[in-house]
């Protein structure tokens, strides 16, 4: 899909192939994919079919063999390590599997570490204790415990998200959020989450084995296990 030459594109991946090493298959084959900032894509595919590692690509943790993936226009793959780090940490908002909150801080203390890690970030932020209360809200989670570690599942969720979504980064990656959750609680989970990116234009890329979630994203893309052919875009 071309995109207008005014529209800043939030990922565009030209030929990507990956393979692990010592593997002689490539474990990923991604022709072309283009999303412009704002829009969302979702990613499906079986266990294994390497929706994390695509997601470690995305986020420059790792480096394809060949082809190219351009965030916000720029090559992950021709910057420095740090360069790459601070670009993460500056223009990525991540939400992991498992949340990755840490217990002996609070819920906010969670949210506000993003913001440590960011100058940049920071600098979009007036308050933000209030910005962290307030991204909770619209996710949701109204009245914010003091620990994290008795959190609810749904609740580690909506913590996660908010430390994603705090700075305004233009991509949110998230990495199956919702496979803890029940059905209903997947699909509002995941308007909330649209909802609240919308105010900032951020684009989510989603990982998920749930086909049912499709539905709320512009894009798609399915990954078959290397054995067989990928169906394309
Ligand atoms: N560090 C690694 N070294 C070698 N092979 C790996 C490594 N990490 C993952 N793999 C292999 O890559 C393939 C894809 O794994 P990946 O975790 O990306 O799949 P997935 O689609 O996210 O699976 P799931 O839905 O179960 O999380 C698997 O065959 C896995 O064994």
């Amino acid at each position: 899909m071309a995109l207008s030459p005014n529209v800043q594109s939030a990922l565009e991946i030209d030929r990507l192939q990956f393979s692990w090493p010592g593997s002689s298959k490539a474990l990923l084959q991604v022709p072309e994919l283009k999303i412009a900032q704002g829009e969302h894509l979702f990613i499906e595919g079986p266990s294994g079919s390497g929706k994390s590692t695509l997601l470690n690509l995305l986020s420059g943790i790792l480096l394809p063999q060949q082809g190219s993936i351009r965030l916000l226009g720029q090559d992950l793959a021709e910057m420095k390590n740090a360069q790459r780090d601070r670009f993460r940490a500056d223009h990525l908002g991540i939400i992991f599997q498992q949340f990755n909150l840490l217990t002996y801080l609070t819920p906010i203390e969670n949210i506000l570490l993003s913001l440590q890690a960011s100058p940049q970030k920071a600098a979009k932020v007036e308050n933000a204790s209030r910005e962290a209360q307030a991204l909770l809200a619209q996710l949701g989670l109204s009245s914010v415990q003091n620990n994290s570690h008795s959190l609810s599942v749904g609740q580690q969720q909506r913590v996660a998200a908010a430390r994603a979504l705090i700075g305004k980064p233009e991509i949110i990656l998230a990495d199956e959020p919702t496979s803890a959750l029940d059905s209903d609680h997947r699909h509002r989970f995941i308007e909330q989450l649209f909802q609240t990116a919308a105010s900032a234009n951020a684009s989510i890329i989603f990982v998920s084995h749930d086909h049912s979630l499709k539905s709320h994203f512009e894009h798609s893309f399915r990954l078959t296990p290397a054995a067989e052919e990928n169906d394309g875009i």
